[in-house]
């Protein structure tokens, strides 16, 4: 296994947001974890990240207990973050802001600028452009490519269709795919839980700080609890 959480417990203050939640990802896989608003998600992926400490529990990666190992670390382990929000650079090119993803790298890394920008070719039309003014769909993809130019093993991808259109959700959902399909395992947290689960391998459905349930994504998909939760009321798919 690549990455295991497990029994985590997490506060902000006094209130306890995570309550004893367990996730394990394998290599090669996407797993999505889904759940209504203030479920857990984010911070089940800040603590993962590193953004939040945790009370209990703990978190392997690759072999090691990374539970307090400072974010920065993590990342050069090989945990890549495209965090909630995007955080883009508003003042830096879109070249710049890519480059800025391989801070942590040393060595040659051309070659991973060209997969990045062939992957993501509305990024290499607009190498140029300040990343503030880029759209949100495409602050999204530039966000998910500086990621990338950290070479991660395991893709952190906190709400990646958030506030964008359809098509653009189709298509930043498309790209994560494909990223999957060259090799990196993707966690992935949604909201758009019909499109997570028709991408992911297996989902874990989260509800007040817990896991309710874990299956097969395609399962979840025809789970009728599932569809009357977050699936529009199983009008189907
Ligand atoms: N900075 C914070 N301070 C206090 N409580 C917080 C903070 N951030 C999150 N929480 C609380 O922790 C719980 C989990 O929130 P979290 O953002 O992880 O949920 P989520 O499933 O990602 O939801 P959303 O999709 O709305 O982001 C919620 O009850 C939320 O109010």
């Amino acid at each position: 296994m690549l990455l295991e959480i497990k029994d985590i417990h997490v506060h902000y203050g006094k209130i306890e947001a995570i309550k004893g939640i367990s996730v394990e990802v394998n290599e090669g896989e996407i797993v999505t974890l889904i759940g209504a608003n203030g479920a857990g998600k984010t911070t089940t992926l800040k603590t993962i990240s590193g953004l939040r400490g945790l009370s209990s529990g703990s978190i392997t990666f690759d072999g090691k207990d990374i539970s307090k190992m400072p974010g920065h670390k993590r990342v050069m382990a090989g945990l890549g973050q495209a965090p909630e929000g995007r955080g883009v650079f508003p003042g830096m090119t879109v070249h710049d802001n890519l480059l800025m993803g391989a801070y942590s790298r040393s060595g040659d890394f051309t070659a991973d600028l060209a997969e990045v920008y062939e992957l993501f070719p509305r990024l290499a039309e607009r190498r140029t452009q300040m990343g503030g003014t880029m759209s949100g769909g495409e602050q999204q993809m530039l966000a998910i490519g500086r990621a990338l130019m950290a070479k991660p093993k395991v893709l952190l991808l906190d709400e990646p269709s958030m506030g964008l259109a359809p098509l653009m959700v189709q298509q930043i959902f498309s790209i994560i795919e494909e990223i999957n399909h060259r090799g990196t395992t993707v966690l992935l947290v949604e909201q758009n839980a019909q499109q997570a689960l028709k991408l992911a391998h297996r989902a874990y459905v989260l509800e007040t700080g817990k896991v309710v349930k874990s299956a097969p994504a395609a399962e979840l998909l025809d789970d009728p609890d599932v569809q009357a939760a977050y699936l529009g009321g199983g009008l189907g798919h």
